[in-house]
């Protein structure tokens, strides 16, 4: 087999099913996907008798070649030898990797199927050139399927190959078309490594002009989603709260400027109550739970809530439709997902909304938040949030594995509210007590926090923390009124008070903002606290590593000791291998023979760490004036 360069952008898995192809031919389809940017073709039939097989495949190859793009032939290594073909595709039960390479030679092209990381790793040491990772969405395509796994498993697959010394290729097949294609890239995502491609079968082979499809799925591989369009523009984030907070006011007195248009799609019991919150913050609500209006509310530059409360089949599929439309207009949107782990119906309606679409921020109490990371023997009782055992480190780590999963924003609301955007995490303390004492607080703050994001996307764990200052020392303002009384006399004067701060705000009064009582949590020093007897060189032994979890991370890691030549050195390129980011402080760092020093550096720099100083480093860590450190 003659050796090929590869790009893997988009794959086309072929099919000869009827209801595929309607009528036409396999070859003229494939050809016409070709003309349309197709940069890899797979010849995927499992059905048809070896002779035909044969035939077809020489046509697909004859295509193929004429486009200098490679021909992969699916399971048959035969019929790969037959033609030519530059190599093939396995899954995890047909024949063996090192077989297949010892038939096909080194030059062939070999890809292996896989659902997680072990599977993968594996691929990745066998020497397979690429992986398939799926199945990513349920698809009628493929049924016997053994496992579903998500934008999440994908990128748990990619931080996994990120780690390794094998270079191995990545694409992502099951169920994806033109209107999830530029979002399955985006959450994909892991910190070291992206997607090379998608895979797809009937966005190109069932579609009526296939040029046209691969045209446009190649265009929409290349552009970031709408709703990520102002974040990844706006590129580095504000560090430290109390450079944040600065930016509140502006926030809040956008709100009144602007008049964002909130969408609520929320349950009936705090309808009246999410509208009047909005309308006193100076956005401009509508509650319409009508998917066939959410088309042309999407394009009202405003924000959507999806609040599961009262959620029904219907209601579901309403909310997808929703979801769409404001995903492919860019306008955010909250998932609350209420009582999530309260019923078998709950969670599978949350995981059906996380496949169909990206939330910009999922809000939900400690229960809900564990709900939607699928954590394990979790049974919600009804939909309030009950007690936890949790640390206020175990929290907001909660809420920082699904921000960084989702690659979005959680607010994980209690006594303490978390916030984080996976990279930056803050607790918050306040509110008052009667919040907890009626119907409606969380839903209204969702509404609340969904206001300001409609104003402020670039970055939005800003418009999260704005909308939770504002609500919560609102709620703080009321409960210390005279004429509250109670929960009943709160309400009101709540209203009036989230009124009275926006106002306020928009004339140049900031001072409620003095009440704001915010942590910044340091999730990746907490817990790493240890001290471990050991005879290895490199620090990277078993009680250092549990610390520091692949799938939890990666990690940016400071590295400083006295032997820079030795430990230094192989603790780093453990790291490295392990998939953290690794600075080295220069300044940090000995050698009992000074001449090793500059050696042992320029070997790390070359290995990928980051050589700098610990000035330099704390500086970058802290990234602000403001910050009183
Ligand atoms: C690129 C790519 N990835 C995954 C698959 C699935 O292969 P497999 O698991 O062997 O399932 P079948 O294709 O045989 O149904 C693939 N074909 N291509
Ligand atoms: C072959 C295969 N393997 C996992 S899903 C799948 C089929 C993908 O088809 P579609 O792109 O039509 O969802």
């Amino acid at each position: 087999m003659r050796k090929m360069s590869v790009d893997y952008s988009l794959y086309l898995v072929t099919d000869s099913a009827e209801t595929l192809l309607r009528g036409r031919d396999l070859v003229e389809v494939v050809k016409a996907a070709v003309k349309g940017g197709v940069t890899i073709v797979q010849f995927r039939d499992k059905t048809g008798e070896t002779g035909e097989l044969v035939r077809v495949a020489k046509a697909l190859h004859a295509v193929t070649k004429q486009y200098n793009i490679p021909l992969i032939v699916n399971d048959r290594i035969d019929v790969a030898l037959a033609v030519g073909a530059e190599g093939v595709h396995l899954g995890q039960d047909d024949i063996d990797l090192q077989i297949a390479r010892k038939l096909l030679g080194d030059n062939a092209i070999i890809g292996v199927s896989v659902s997680s990381v072990d599977e993968a790793v594996r691929a990745a040491k066998g020497g397979a050139n690429y992986v398939g990772i799926g199945t990513l969405f349920a698809t009628s395509t493929k049924v016997d399927t053994k496992s579903v796994i998500g934008t999440a498993g994908v990128k748990k697959v990619l931080g996994a190959l990120s780690a390794m010394d094998e270079k191995v290729s990545a694409v992502a097949i099951g169920g994806v078309n033109l209107s999830n294609v530029q979002r399955v890239i985006y959450q994909s995502k892991a910190s070291f490594k992206a997607l090379d491609g998608i895979a797809v079968v009937s966005a190109i082979i069932a579609a009526p002009d296939p040029t046209k499809a691969a045209k446009e799925l190649k265009g929409l591989t290349r552009q970031p989603p709408a709703f990520a369009v102002a974040n990844v523009q706006n590129g580095r984030k504000v560090k430290g709260y109390q450079a944040l907070i600065q930016s509140v006011p502006a926030v809040v007195k956008m709100l009144g400027q602007a008049r964002p248009l909130c969408h609520n799609m929320t349950n009936l019991v705090v309808q009246n109550f999410a509208a009047n919150v909005s309308l006193a913050i100076g956005a401009s609500p509508i509650m319409s739970s009508n998917g066939g209006e959410a088309a042309d509310l999407a394009r009202l530059k405003g924000s959507l809530v999806i609040n599961m409360g009262t959620v029904t089949p219907d209601g579901l599929e309403a909310y997808i439709v929703a979801l769409r439309a404001y995903n492919m207009h860019g306008g955010p949107v909250i998932l609350d997902p209420v009582g999530a782990g309260a019923t078998r119906t709950r969670r599978d309606a949350v995981n059906r909304l996380l496949s169909e679409g990206y939330f910009d921020m999922i809000k939900g109490n400690e229960q809900e938040i564990k709900s939607v990371l699928g954590e394990e023997n979790l049974q919600q009782n009804g939909v309030d949030s009950g007690g936890s055992a949790l640390t206020d480190n175990d929290r907001a780590r909660l809420a920082k594995k699904l921000a960084s999963r989702e690659r979005n924003v959680v607010l994980m609301t209690g006594p303490t509210d978390f916030l984080s955007d996976g990279e930056r995490t803050f607790a918050v303390n306040n509110g008052h007590e009667y919040l907890g004492k009626i119907t409606g607080s969380g839903c209204t703050l969702g509404t609340t926090v969904a206001s300001c994001l409609a104003i402020q996307r670039e970055d939005k764990l800003l418009a999260a923390l704005s909308g939770v200052l504002l609500f919560e020392i609102a709620a703080e303002h009321a409960g210390l009124r005279e004429d509250v009384k109670g929960p009943g006399t709160f309400v009101p004067a709540f209203i009036d008070e989230l009124y009275h701060i926006t106002k306020q705000t928009a004339a140049g009064n900031n001072g409620w903002l003095a009440a704001s009582k915010i942590n910044e949590m340091e999730l990746s020093l907490e817990g790493a606290v240890e001290c471990a007897d050991k005879s290895a060189f490199s620090m990277w032994v078993p009680e250092i590593q549990k610390h520091f979890k692949l799938e939890d991370g990666p990690y940016e890691i400071a590295v400083v000791g006295i032997e820079s030549h030795i430990c230094v050195t192989q603790t780093t390129i453990d790291l490295l291998a392990n998939g953290h980011k690794v600075y080295v402080l220069a300044d940090g760092v000995s050698s009992c023979n000074p001449q090793e020093v500059p050696i042992a550096l320029d070997r790390l720099r070359k290995e990928g760490a980051v050589v700098t100083t610990s000035e330099s480093f704390l500086f970058e860590c802290m990234g602000d004036a403001g910050i009183g450190e």
